[in-house]
């Protein structure tokens, strides 16, 4: 075995990404506020609600205890839901030194303060160089990495020996590890896409055909790089995996539950009853509220997301949104992503 690695918390990624670090041949914890399912792991080797189907390594442990779980990890991984992110670091943090390793695969922003989740993880570290802080994002569904199916994923943190060291701990024969330097545009693309993916089960859910979802899919990444452009994110980043790559399986996959929540949605059911039936995290819903308030706040021009605001938060028919979508004005398709040749990036 080499390094100890631990990973919060034992949710359906969580779980995946700790069957491949136990794999990589890693002491791997996961730890889970729920002792249950701690005991489910480490006597069963499953996690039933979670990952139905998958035998885990035995040699991955469960723990529901912070400190036993952090004791001695060279690195953490946080894999909770946007939601929950503050409350679980601040629980981890007495527990994480300045040479841990810190990579989050959590894609969305905090409700209220719009922060993206490295910030959320810098806010409640302030002990931790921030600059090293890592995400892991990119196109992979939970289910398929389990099952051992080819994955690639990019690890981005502006400290490239941090992503380098994560990349060394995640990568294996079926699971391929980029790095990126561009730490904002991969929290972005990673974010935003499951706003698409809402769209996309609801053009799915309206009977639409395979037009309307390219057109959501191409649309939907100009008007996400013109968003982080103005956030000052590479825009090549959002034609790699954490753009293209995941917006293409979350709006296309059997396995999303952005796309199922979206398909459900445009057949009636309300977006409430939808998360509840589903009882696993669907980020898209507050995700398109915050993105909605950050393309306010930017200037930025976001027609699909705003619609999808006014589907899911002022009772507009999703019927009428496409209708609103189609009838909008004339415009050029690339004239703002060309001015990003303006920008730091590009220099
Ligand atoms: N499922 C995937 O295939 C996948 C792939 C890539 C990224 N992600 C991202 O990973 C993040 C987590 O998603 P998931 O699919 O693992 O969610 P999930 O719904 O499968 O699991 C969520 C987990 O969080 C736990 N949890 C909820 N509130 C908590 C709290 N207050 N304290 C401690 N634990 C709490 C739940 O018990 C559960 O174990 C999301 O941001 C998602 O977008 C998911
Ligand atoms: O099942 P979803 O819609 O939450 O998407 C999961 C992953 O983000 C796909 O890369």
């Amino acid at each position: 075995m080499s390094e100890k690695v631990t990973v919060l918390v034992a949710g359906s990624w969580g779980t995946a990404l700790a069957f491949v670090l136990a794999e990589n041949g890693h002491r791997t914890v996961l730890w889970t506020r729920s002792e249950q399912q701690a005991a489910e792991i480490n006597e069963q080797h499953t996690n039933h609600k979670y990952l139905p189907g998958v035998r885990l390594p035995d040699h991955l442990k469960a723990t529901s205890d912070m400190q036993e779980a952090l004791q001695d990890a060279s690195a953490v991984v946080i894999v909770s839901p946007s939601a929950h992110m503050r409350e679980i670091v601040r629980k981890a943090a007495p527990y994480i030194s300045t040479e841990t390793l810190v990579v989050h695969a959590t894609k969305g922003f905090e409700k209220d303060t719009l922060m993206r989740m490295s910030q959320v993880i810098a806010d409640e570290l302030p002990h931790y160089n921030a600059e090293k802080i890592c995400v892991l994002s990119g196109p992979s569904h939970a289910e398929e990495v389990s099952n051992r199916c080819p994955t690639t994923v990019v690890v981005a943190s502006q400290d490239v020996q941090a992503a380098e060291r994560a990349q060394d701990l995640f990568i294996n024969s079926y699971f391929r590890v980029y790095t990126n330097p561009d730490l904002l545009g991969v929290e972005i693309g990673g974010a935003l896409k499951n706003i698409i993916a809402l769209g996309a089960g609801m053009s799915d859910g309206l009977g639409f055909g395979d037009n309307a979802k390219a057109a959501l899919l191409t649309r939907g990444l100009a008007e996400i790089t013109r968003l982080g452009i103005a956030m000052e994110a590479n825009p090549l980043t959002f034609a790699g995996l954490s753009g293209i790559g995941d917006l293409v399986v979350t709006c296309t996959s059997k396995h999303s539950r952005n796309w199922r929540a979206g398909y459900e949605i445009a057949r009636g059911k309300s977006a409430e009853a939808v998360l509840q039936e589903m009882g696993m995290v669907v980020e898209g819903i507050q995700t398109t509220k915050a993105a909605y308030q950050l393309s306010q706040e930017y200037g930025v021009s976001m027609p699909i997301t705003s619609e999808l605001h006014a589907v899911l938060f002022l009772g507009k028919s999703p019927k009428t949104a496409v209708e609103d979508l189609m009838g909008r004005g004339k415009t050029h398709e690339i004239e703002e992503i060309a001015r990003a040749s303006t920008i730091k990036w590009m220099k």
